[in-house]
């Protein structure tokens, strides 16, 4: 009988459930977006009841669409959008506020006074983090100190706290587990990434100790069996990983100096640096790639949090095109397009610059700027923001002559080809473009040893298309200073 892995996707604009055989070839699709809400400027937050019914549909629809029966899924595995923040009352299994969103910058202030009290490099030396709104401690912080009757309800022991990959899982399992793995558990900023615990310290300095965490397991473990009810049968949930680390995984980026790029909602640049957490001097994160038989592989992060957003913004708010993938013939019909810049700082600046009070700008316009210089404008801007990460990654030593990439904006060529150029590297565009899914599959499967090793999982991996540079040096410096210029006059603080 043929066995599958069900990869549950949760992400920031859509739920999605994918369905691959065990040689990791995917077998069905569902997808499912869900709304986006915006209570005010800078806030993003998610109905936790949309994240669980999006996500429990879309289970169901691919089961029925591949006429799948649940008893053939051997394993579960939940990747998810990172940081979003979720505190429920463990009596009544109801969020007692709506998910803050990783996106979302109303403890702006209060971080901004921590890093004033001088707790930057503490933090940093134990999560690996820098003090950010981004991160899921200031935004349990929040919920606590202004939703009423939640701090009196974790005084009693009744609130818990979990990233959405933890709240899915207490969700799948009724109300048994309550669980996260070690690369969620290392963007929370409470997350001690050395000793692989929470850190009681920093919990007691944010005001969250009466909050209780999840356990924290590994990236490949026994989360718990899900309840018949929701799906018909009782699978077991053996993978867990943040999305952008699944993508590590599904990457096959096992080797200390491998590193990757997705380009979803986001763009999330990672290096794999093995069983050294290295400290970044140009403000990459430290992470935790994934953690297996209690074995941690460290990461450096770069992290942008506007990619394939703006491209929704040229399409949404500009109404330049009606679907994203015409945006590859319109940049083709630019004249101007190394002279127009566009910085879609929308929600501030993510790495290297952590600049959240920053806003965008479009730069170089002249009255014979047309519709095609911006839409190139905003696919580019995705290619020199990579380009701040890689110089800020060789700045702390890490140097790469191959970046493999995915996500949903790799599918233009247009794109992945100027960033081949810009960056002077390799880039490799996988078979499989949703990595993300497949890596979490693949840690669900190494659980119940459908996979012996990640040097099985490594054979797997199969490039579908290799770009190379193919632009001078002196076109290409020209280029990013024009980005470096722009980015220049949007920052807050220069
Ligand atoms: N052909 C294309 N060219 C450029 N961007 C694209 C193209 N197709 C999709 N995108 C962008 O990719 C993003 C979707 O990628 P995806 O990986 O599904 O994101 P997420 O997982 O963050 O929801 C969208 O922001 C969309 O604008
Ligand atoms: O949902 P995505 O794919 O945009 O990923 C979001 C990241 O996990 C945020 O850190």
């Amino acid at each position: 009988m043929s066995q599958y892995l069900l990869a549950i996707d949760q992400g920031t604009t859509s739920s999605r459930a994918i369905i691959f055989d065990t040689k990791g070839v995917r077998v069905g699709q569902s997808q499912q977006e869900f709304p986006q809400i915006f209570p005010n400027d800078g806030w993003v937050e998610h109905d936790p009841e949309d994240l669980w019914q999006s996500t429990l549909a879309v289970c169901r629809n691919v089961l029925k669409d591949t006429d799948i029966d649940s008893s053939t899924v051997a394993s579960i595995g939940i990747t998810n959008q990172r940081e979003t923040t979720i505190l429920w009352d463990t009596e009544t299994g109801k969020p007692v506020y709506n998910a803050i969103v990783w996106q979302d910058r109303r403890t702006s202030e209060y971080c901004q006074a921590l890093v004033e009290q001088g707790h930057g490099d503490s933090v940093q030396a134990k999560t690996g983090l820098l003090i950010d709104p981004y991160f899921s401690a200031t935004k349990i912080r929040w919920i606590l100190e202004n939703v009423e009757g939640v701090k009196e309800r974790a005084k009693l022991g009744h609130i818990a706290f979990g990233t959405v990959d933890s709240y899915l899982l207490w969700q799948l399992t009724s109300g048994r587990y309550h669980r996260t793995d070690a690369t969620n558990a290392a963007r929370t900023m409470a997350f001690n990434i050395h000793t692989q615990q929470w850190d009681d310290e920093l919990i007691e300095l944010l005001g969250i100790g009466d909050v209780i965490f999840p356990q924290v397991m590994d990236s490949s473990d026994d989360f718990g069996v899900i309840d018949e009810q929701w799906l018909g049968a009782e699978i077991p949930v053996n993978g867990v990983a943040g999305d952008q680390q699944a993508a590590l995984v599904g990457q096959a980026c096992f080797t200390p100096g491998m590193v990757k790029s997705t380009y979803g909602t986001g763009c999330f640049l990672i290096l794999n640096t093995g069983d050294k957490a290295l400290t970044s001097e140009h403000k990459m994160l430290t992470t935790v790639g994934y953690r297996i038989n209690g074995q941690v592989t460290y990461a450096l992060e770069g992290s942008i949090f506007v990619a394939g957003a703006a491209i929704q913004w040229l399409r949404d708010g500009l109404k330049l095109f009606a679907d994203a993938s015409e945006t590859q013939s319109l940049a083709k019909q630019a004249l101007n397009a190394d002279t127009v810049y566009l910085v879609p700082a929308f929600t501030g600046l993510g790495a290297p610059y952590w600049d959240p009070d920053a806003r965008g700008a479009m730069i170089g316009l002249t009255r014979d700027t047309s519709a095609s210089d911006i839409v190139s404008a905003g696919l580019r801007s995705v290619c020199y923001q990579t380009k701040d990460l890689v110089d800020a990654m060789a700045q702390d030593g890490a140097n790469f002559e191959t970046l493999r990439v995915d996500g949903g904006m790799v599918v233009n060529d247009l794109v992945v080809q100027f960033l081949s150029d810009l960056l002077g590297i390799t880039v490799e565009r996988p078979k499989v473009t949703e990595t993300t899914a497949l890596g979490v599959a693949f840690l669900a499967g190494l659980r119940i040893g459908l996979y012996e090793s990640l040097d099985q999982i490594s054979e797997l991996w199969q490039s579908e298309h290799c770009f190379t540079p193919d632009m001078d040096e002196d076109n290409r410096h020209k280029l990013y200073d024009g980005w470096v210029d722009a980015v220049r006059r949007v920052r807050s603080s220069l």
